[in-house]
């Protein structure tokens, strides 16, 4: 598979990179950007902190406003920032920003006219980690993050595939996508009626039933306008408990939805990885 660099910035003493590639299980060409820090360039095999983004994001969203790349460095992870759905202009969209281009999801679609290309679950899972083990000087210890609809995405994917990933973290996850209506939509365009097919992309309904865990960290704002009506980290915690799943969660008072909120803790959510990847 050939990939194509589009931009290449030092920072922190490694190096921030953009790449274009084409996607067999999505059909068409994506981007994604990889953080990869000074250990990587002394031979050294990095372990790799996955970021999903939430809805109208691409693979710059974080890698620009987090302020993710000084601790990196520090702790010696890569991070990969993919984009948040397949892209180009015979790719189905739809007029809302919650659903098609910038909105995934990280399920497989099975309806017409978003199938052909919306199988994000399978590129973020399989076809991109197989690429990014095989170009970059990175191991096969893997952890995944992410933020509203990419939180959703982080939760998850660590829980179908817990052999996979060594932590998940989330801040302001979409924690039950079947109960909330940015989920209700997603779920109906993409998968359709079939509501158990839902439940399986359901962070709580997950939780709620996990035998094999992934520890997992989960930060939300109090002041969040989505808060109430689509995040609902309420029903993960009933989840945990019932599972016994070791869930960290915090909620801090006075932080919103917005990348403020995400770069005063993203050093924590990195430290958690690291406590776990570099063990
Ligand atoms: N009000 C927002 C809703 C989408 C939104 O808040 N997106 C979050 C993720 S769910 C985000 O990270 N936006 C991009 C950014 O802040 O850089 C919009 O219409 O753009």
């Amino acid at each position: 598979m050939t990939i194509e660099n589009l931009s290449v910035n030092k920072s922190f003493g490694g190096w921030h990179k953009q790449y274009s590639h084409y996607s067999n299980t999505l059909n068409c060409n994506m981007r994604f950007a990889i953080y990869l820090p000074p250990q990587a360039s002394n031979g050294q095999k990095v372990p790799v902190v996955y970021w999903l983004s939430g809805l109208t994001c691409s693979d710059e969203n974080f890698m620009q406003k987090a302020g993710a790349q000084r601790i990196a460095a520090e702790l010696g992870v890569a991070i990969v920032a993919p984009d948040t759905s397949p892209r180009g202009d015979d790719v189905a969209d739809d007029d809302g920003y919650d659903l098609g281009k910038g909105a995934g999801f990280y399920v497989n679609a099975n309806q017409a006219p978003w199938s052909k290309h919306y199988q994000m679950y399978d590129y973020i899972v399989q076809e991109l980690p197989d690429l990014i083990e095989s170009t970059f000087p990175v191991s096969d210890k893997r952890a995944i993050a992410g933020h509203s609809m990419g939180g959703h995405g982080a939760l998850t994917i660590a829980m179908r595939n817990p052999q996979r990933y060594m932590s998940v973290s989330a801040f302001s996850p979409i924690s039950n996508p079947v109960n909330c209506p940015w989920g209700q939509k997603a779920f109906t365009a993409y998968l359709g009626k079939d509501k158990e097919l839902w439940r399986q992309h359901d962070a709580s309904e997950l939780m709620r039933k996990a035998t094999q865990f992934v520890p997992a960290k989960v930060d939300q704002g109090e002041s969040d306008d989505f808060l109430s009506e689509q995040l609902k980290p309420e029903m993960l915690e009933a989840a945990a408990k019932v599972s016994g799943y070791p869930l960290e969660l915090n909620l801090h008072e006075g932080y919103d939805h917005s990348y403020y909120f995400i770069s005063s803790f993203i050093e924590q959510h990195l430290q958690f990885h690291a406590s776990y990847l570099n063990q």
